[in-house]
């Protein structure tokens, strides 16, 4: 009955020893990630929209392109972990969730735990659940979650030990924003709040901004429409350029038409390195960023591109280190 392979799958869902967190621009490490399947099924001309698609995805190619990026990831000595290896309970739900390939905004990994996102209903609800359940299994403990209450937070981006930026998007409810910051400020020293129009195109905050480098980072700045920093005392009015740039970290700004692309939305493999769609980024971006000695690890996405999500949004980091 397969008793073996079930003794090596529970000694390995204990987790012994995983080592997590993302918030340093290390190395990346491990990540998790779930490769579509019947899932995407449910999916046809009359609910892609419903189901928060841009379109009907051609499967045998999508789940190709995805293997194709995971054997990408695995050439470069990041391990991946299959969600659905560490899902009992909540298996059942993997199959009614097309969007939970973007495992990106289910969950942030800190050195202190997951920060878990509550996803919008109705087409992304419960998916924290399913990842809770793998992250317990991994062994990763939950630091902050949603207890009760209507409204949904997907997702934020840790950028230093100190320093959490969320943005209100139409995937936010405000109400919810300000848990979040009021339960994150007890591990971090701040938070940058950046909110911005409540559009498709801005639905997660690494649409608009996120770290290439220690110093480097890609942002669409027309979509901030206002940006405070909280600290646990004080709440200010910042002007997110010079903000970053006091920090030392300084913009390249993306075009409308790039950010549209996603251009904002790339995996780090280590400071400086990058895998990125080949359709996201403009000549004089890429030039700028060659310029500044930025390597891209390209990947051809085509039918990937039907969920509206980039390499990123697949890929649940789970652990960055510097060596
Ligand atoms: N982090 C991201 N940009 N994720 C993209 C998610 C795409 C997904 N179809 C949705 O609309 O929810």
């Amino acid at each position: 009955m397969g008793c073996e392979i079930d003794e090596l799958k529970r000694a390995e869902k204990a987790g012994s020893g995983i080592i997590y967190g993302c918030e340093e621009l290390g190395r990346l490490k491990s990540v998790m990630m779930h490769t579509p399947g019947e899932e995407l099924s449910l999916l046809n001309e009359s609910n892609y929209k419903y189901w928060l698609y841009d379109k009907v995805p051609e499967i045998s190619g999508y789940v190709k392109e995805h293997r194709g990026y995971q054997e990408l990831l695995e050439s470069s000595d990041v391990r991946i972990y299959e969600l659905e290896d560490y899902v009992d309970e909540n298996i059942d739900l993997i199959t009614k969730m097309p969007n939970l390939t973007f495992l990106h905004d289910t969950a942030a990994i800190s050195r202190k735990g997951a920060i878990l996102s509550r996803m919008r209903p109705p087409a992304r609800e419960k998916e924290e659940l399913v990842v809770k359940e793998a992250l317990n299994n991994l062994g990763i403990p939950i630091l902050s979650e949603f207890n009760g209450g209507q409204g949904f937070f997907e997702g934020c981006l840790l950028l230093s030990k100190e320093t959490v930026f969320v943005a209100d998007t139409e995937r936010h409810t405000y109400p919810f924003i300000k848990e979040f910051i009021s339960n994150v400020l007890k591990d971090f020293s701040e938070v940058i709040y950046v909110r911005v129009p409540k559009a498709r195109r801005y639905m997660h905050p690494d649409t608009v901004f996120n770290r290439i480098r220690e110093d480097l980072s890609l942002a669409y700045l027309p979509a901030f429409k206002e940006t405070c920093l909280f600290t646990e005392n004080s709440i200010e009015k910042i002007d997110f350029k010079a903000f970053m740039h006091e920090k030392g970290m300084e913009i390249i700004s993306v075009s409308d038409s790039e950010q549209r692309r996603l251009a904002c939305s790339f995996v780090p493999l280590e400071s400086g390195t990058i895998f990125h769609y080949d359709t996201a980024l403009d000549h004089k971006t890429r030039k700028d960023l060659e310029n500044e000695g930025i390597e891209i690890i390209s990947f051809h996405p085509d039918a990937l591109l039907a969920g509206g999500g980039s390499l990123r949004c697949h890929t649940l980091r789970l652990c960055r280190r510097k060596n």
